[in-house]
């Protein structure tokens, strides 16, 4: 589960400050996918940097899997799956040793990770290339490289930012199935996505961010309630007309 309580980050710019994220709070719960959505600037890419421990925030906490990232940030990232649309892949490395140095990293017994490599290259389609050079690869096919090593420490908690940027249909396709399995085993999974029409199809829940804070939550029954409106893309709108 990760739980986010009262998270606040201000940056001093050019004798400006920014309230980036502003007592944000929300949680999540195994098998629960969330999407944390807001307009560029609204502050998601620096809650995901709070969670995973890479910006200290000023107040408030993450909590993944009961462990608070202040407290012991590197096991946090052990229980944390990152997946994101600029991700690389080490182009000099077959696809295998890839993962397995990943598994390493994340201090995954070898033999296990060598197990969960194969049953993952299965389920997500990359078994016949594992043992090519990850430089070779295709937009596509690296993206569902990445896709697995996210899960290659198996997670309880995975953050995908912009997980379908780029990608042509079989690959958002791709992202949809990915995101299907990851509700099926039970991980609570935060969504951040311009896509609006994706998110309504594939979050349980939404949070709506605007400059920092969370203006609305709930399942989108809950949102067109409180909002009037039928659709995320008109919430959105309507927020953005009060700047
Ligand atoms: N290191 C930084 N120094 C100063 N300001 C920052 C820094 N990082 C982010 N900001 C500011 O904080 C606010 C929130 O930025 P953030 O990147 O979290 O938004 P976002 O919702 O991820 O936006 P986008 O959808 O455009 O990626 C913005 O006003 C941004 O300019």
């Amino acid at each position: 589960m990760l739980l986010v309580d009262s998270l606040t980050k201000t940056f001093s710019a050019d004798e400006n400050e920014v309230c980036a994220v502003d007592g944000l709070s929300f949680q999540i719960a195994p098998g629960e996918v969330f999407g944390l959505l807001g307009p560029n600037g609204a502050g998601k890419t620096t809650t995901l940097r709070m969670v995973l421990g890479l910006l200290e925030p000023d107040s408030g906490y993450a909590e993944v899997d009961g462990v608070r990232t202040a407290d012991d940030p590197i096991a946090v990232k052990s229980r944390l799956g990152f997946v994101s649309a600029s991700d690389g892949v080490y182009p000099w490395l077959s696809v295998r040793e890839m993962l397995l140095y990943f598994g390493d990293l994340y201090g995954v017994d070898p033999d296990l990770a060598q197990s969960r490599c194969e049953e993952l290259a299965k389920l997500m389609g990359i078994a016949s290339f594992l043992d090519r050079r990850a430089g070779t690869l295709s937009t596509g096919q690296r993206q569902r490289v990445t896709l697995v090593r996210g899960l290659i420490h198996d997670p309880p908690v995975m953050l995908l930012d912009e997980p379908t940027r780029g990608l042509d249909v079989v690959g958002v396709q791709t992202i949809f199935e990915y995101i299907e399995h990851l509700r099926t085993v039970g991980k609570a999974v935060v969504v951040c996505t311009h896509r609006l029409d994706e998110a309504e199809r594939l979050c349980d829940r939404f949070g709506l961010l605007h400059r920092g804070r969370l203006r609305y939550s709930g399942t989108m029954e809950e949102l067109r309630t409180s909002t009037n409106r039928e659709h995320l893309v008109e919430m959105f709108v309507d927020l953005m007309k009060e700047s």
